[in-house]
């Protein structure tokens, strides 16, 4: 049977909830479709229960460090793994109902369960019912990508999803992939007391950043015990009599790391390809993202990709800015941009690293004249009074506009201070702006304007 309504909405991840309130309120009658959990990837497993588990497994970290701030210990620190889990999916459970019975409850708003497919450029099937409507949103997000690598079949995996219900800690955790999740995951069951290793077929970890990024994220990892294999090309997954072996063609150590479990965190691909997409008409690139022009509209009139679909950002801020691009054009007659947006994000080791707009390597690149200033985060008295004082900060500056480039804090309460900076970006100030203001001590943010007090020319 067909039902019509004004806008069909298909996934309900970071982009698509918010969407509906939107409509809704502006008077549309939304179809809404969703196949499994909802909240999607952030909220059932991604950012939510990754950063809960993060949490404790840095109460281990700070336990075990208990001497150093003179608390005294006397048993050895361990860790319930179904402890763990249980608090991190009561936290999880908590937002999934949450974004479900919101949109359950929505007024004229219809909730479908199941897979969407287009028919048509305005038709969507979802089991026995044909949706139709002239406007049609995709949130539908990405999965874990499991590369054919030799051996993939033959050994069994853990992914960023699987590995959330392994409620027994592995003995040795390889862990393939060097960046946001294999990271994340490495050094949170290092904390939980597992042996780790980190695999990356790149000469260094977070290969994106620059150099001394990638050298201060290593020293982090290392001085906790984790083992790193890099420039690991040719990789090669075993069954090793029960244990998993990994095969390398490294440039240096042994050529097999023998461990318990493997964990495949070498990137997500998008949930395109069992959308119907070419029903429609509505065109990918060569690896599945959907195209999309500056205000998220594909390449099919009607129709729209927001969020990790659309490869114009992989973070939960960038598929909610992306939602607001879209109402706001379409219900105010606004004329944001994807463009307008300054790429930020943070990796969630401990301590984090963030990293706002260009970094020094993209500065160099571009050629034009450049100031650069660095803090230690030695010197940030804040950190060294909590007993966290790994990692520096950094920050580029135009020398000619004056404005802020970039900025990098691998520290202590980075992922916070470096709003100051993000902030100041928006404003299009120039860096005097924030150089002269007067932050609180004690904080991380108050060494930002004392750094920007001494930039030296970008050499
Ligand atoms: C382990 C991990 C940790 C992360 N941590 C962070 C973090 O700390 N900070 C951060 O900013 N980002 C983080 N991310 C990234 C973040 O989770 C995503 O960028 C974010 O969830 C954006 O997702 P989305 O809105 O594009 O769609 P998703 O949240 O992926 O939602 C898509 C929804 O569409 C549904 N769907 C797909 N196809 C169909 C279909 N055909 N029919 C019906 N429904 C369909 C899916 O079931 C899903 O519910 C993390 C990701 C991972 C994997
Ligand atoms: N804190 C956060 O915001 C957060 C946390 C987790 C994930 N995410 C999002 O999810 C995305 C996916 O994360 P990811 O870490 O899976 O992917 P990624 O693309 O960020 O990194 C994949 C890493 O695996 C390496 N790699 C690729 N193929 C390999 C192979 N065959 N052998 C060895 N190494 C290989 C790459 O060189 C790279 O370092 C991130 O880019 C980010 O957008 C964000």
């Amino acid at each position: 049977m067909r039902q019509d309504f004004d806008a069909i909405i298909i996934g309900a991840g970071q982009a698509g909830p918010s969407l509906a309130g939107r409509l809704t309120q502006a008077g549309w009658k939304v179809a809404f479709v969703e196949r499994k959990l909802f909240g999607g990837t952030c909220v059932n497993v991604g950012c939510t229960p990754t950063k809960a588990m993060v949490a404790s497994a840095h109460a281990a970290h700070i336990a075990r460090r208990g001497n150093d701030f003179g608390v005294v210990r006397h048993e050895p620190v361990s860790v319930d793994m179904k402890k763990v889990l249980a608090r991190k999916n009561a936290i999880v459970m908590k937002s999934r109902t949450g974004v479900e019975s919101w949109l359950r409850g929505m007024e004229r708003c219809t909730v479908f369960t199941g897979t969407a497919r287009f028919e048509s450029p305005n038709e969507i099937r979802v089991g026995e019912e044909v949706l139709h409507a002239k406007n049609i949103f995709l949130n539908v997000g990405a999965r874990p990508a499991v590369p054919n690598m030799p051996g993939v079949g033959d050994v069994p995996f853990l992914t960023s999803t699987t590995i959330l219900d392994l409620d027994e800690l592995p003995q040795h955790l390889i862990v393939i992939g060097g960046s946001y999740v294999g990271l994340e995951f490495a050094q949170m069951y290092r904390r939980f007391g597992a042996e780790v290793t980190v695999v990356e077929r790149k000469s260094r970890l977070v290969p994106n950043e620059d150099e001394d990024i990638s050298s201060g994220v290593r020293e982090i990892l290392q001085s906790e015990g984790i083992q790193l294999r890099l420039d690991a090309n040719c990789i090669q997954l075993e069954n090793n009599g029960g244990e998993v072996a990994v095969g390398l063609d490294c440039l240096e150590g042994h050529p097999k790391v023998v461990g318990t479990r493997i964990l495949l965190a070498v990137g997500r691909q998008p949930n395109t390809d069992d959308l119907g997409l070419s029903a429609a008409g509505v065109q990918t690139d060569e690896r599945g993202y959907i195209t999309v022009d500056d205000e998220l509209r594909t390449s099919v009139s009607g129709i729209w990709a927001l969020g990790d679909c659309n490869g114009r950002g992989a973070f939960t801020h960038t598929s909610y800015n992306d939602f607001e691009i879209v109402a706001d054009n379409l219900l105010e007659n606004g004329s944001r941009r994807v463009s307008d947006r300054i790429p930020v994000s943070a990796l969630y080791i401990d301590p984090p690293l963030a990293q706002v707009g260009l970094t020094e390597k993209q500065v160099r690149e571009s050629g034009r004249p450049a100031l650069i200033g660095t803090r230690p985060m030695t010197k940030v008295g804040r950190a060294v009074e909590k007993g966290e004082s790994q990692g520096f900060m950094k920050v580029l500056v135009d020398a000619e506009s004056k404005k802020i480039l970039g900025a990098s804090i691998l520290g202590s309460g980075g992922d916070e201070a470096i709003h100051c900076i993000l902030s100041t970006m928006y404003a299009g100030a120039p860096y005097s702006t924030l150089s002269h203001a007067v932050n609180i001590h004690p904080t991380v943010s108050e060494l930002i304007p004392t750094m920007l007090q001494s930039m030296t020319p970008l050499g």
